[in-house]
């Protein structure tokens, strides 16, 4: 059986079914090239349920999902997962891979980036629209179809949640500076304009965990903004009064 273990936004966000099926398996992997599992926490986990957890690089699952299914055919094994085993298209593709090959699959829950971004940013759910990842430029990599995405929530007055690649060499997502340069850049691309100097973003950094901080920006100072960690982005449309009210005291804080 193959278990996906989502390990939540804290270091101690595992339920105990969670904890349960660590207890089970064989073997336990992390996967910490999608999202941040830190040094820190795969310690305090292994020392909790006294049992070592390998780290496995992206082509371990994407390159080389067959030798994990195979293993997972013959005993329990467990893939340890930041936030929820499923919010990660690599997850879904592995378990769809696992099932063709006739192997056991289950899936335990945790919290994820999406449900506490949305709790802590005081925005009423239903009106956050799609859901978007600006992906790291590199020289030849230039993707800015997310901006499609934005630009239908704003046409809609909903918000956009905006997940960022996450940069495993540097144990961060992109840098916010990058992340607005890629914005303006969309923006001519398309030769549209919902993005003016005074449109507001709220930067949740590090959120869910005991250093996490919400931070209002403007789009002129996200331009300079430099915030380590790990970073989601929300371009917010028109505030209802209840969330004005909200976001004004993460201003004030
Ligand atoms: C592919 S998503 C993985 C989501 C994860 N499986 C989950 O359910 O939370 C990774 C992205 O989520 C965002 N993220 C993850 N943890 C975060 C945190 N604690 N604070 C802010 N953003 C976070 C970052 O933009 C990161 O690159």
């Amino acid at each position: 059986m193959l278990y996906l273990i989502g390990v939540g936004l804290s270091n101690y966000d595992v339920t105990m079914e969670g904890l349960e099926a660590c207890r089970r398996c064989k073997q336990l992997y992390a996967e910490a090239y999608t999202s941040n599992l830190t040094e820190e926490k795969l310690k305090d986990l292994s020392k909790i349920l006294e049992k070592e957890i390998d780290q496995l690089g992206r082509t371990d699952l994407e390159e080389n999902a067959k030798i994990l299914i195979n293993q997972a055919a013959k005993e329990d094994i467990g893939l340890l997962i930041n936030g929820d085993p499923l919010i990660a298209t690599t997850h879904k593709t592995l378990l769809m891979e696992a099932s063709a090959s006739g192997v056991g699959t289950k899936v335990i829950h945790s919290t994820s980036i999406l449900s506490v971004s949305m709790g802590e940013s005081g925005l009423d759910f239903y009106r956050i629209g799609p859901v978007c990842t600006i992906a790291n430029w590199s020289e030849h990599y230039h993707p800015i179809s997310f901006y499609e995405t934005i630009k239908g929530n704003m046409d809609h007055n909903l918000h956009s949640i905006m997940l960022l690649d996450y940069d495993y060499e540097r144990q961060s997502t992109m840098p916010i500076e990058k992340v607005a340069f890629i914005l303006s850049e969309a923006e001519e691309h398309y030769k549209k304009k919902i993005i003016s100097e005074d449109t507001k973003f709220l930067v949740l950094n590090n959120i869910g965990t005991e250093n996490g901080k919400i931070k209002l920006y403007t789009f002129a100072k996200l331009k300079t903004a430099k915030i380590k960690g790990m970073n989601t982005i929300i371009l917010l449309a028109k505030l209802s009064n209840l969330e004005e009210e909200w976001i004004s005291k993460i201003e004030k804080a």
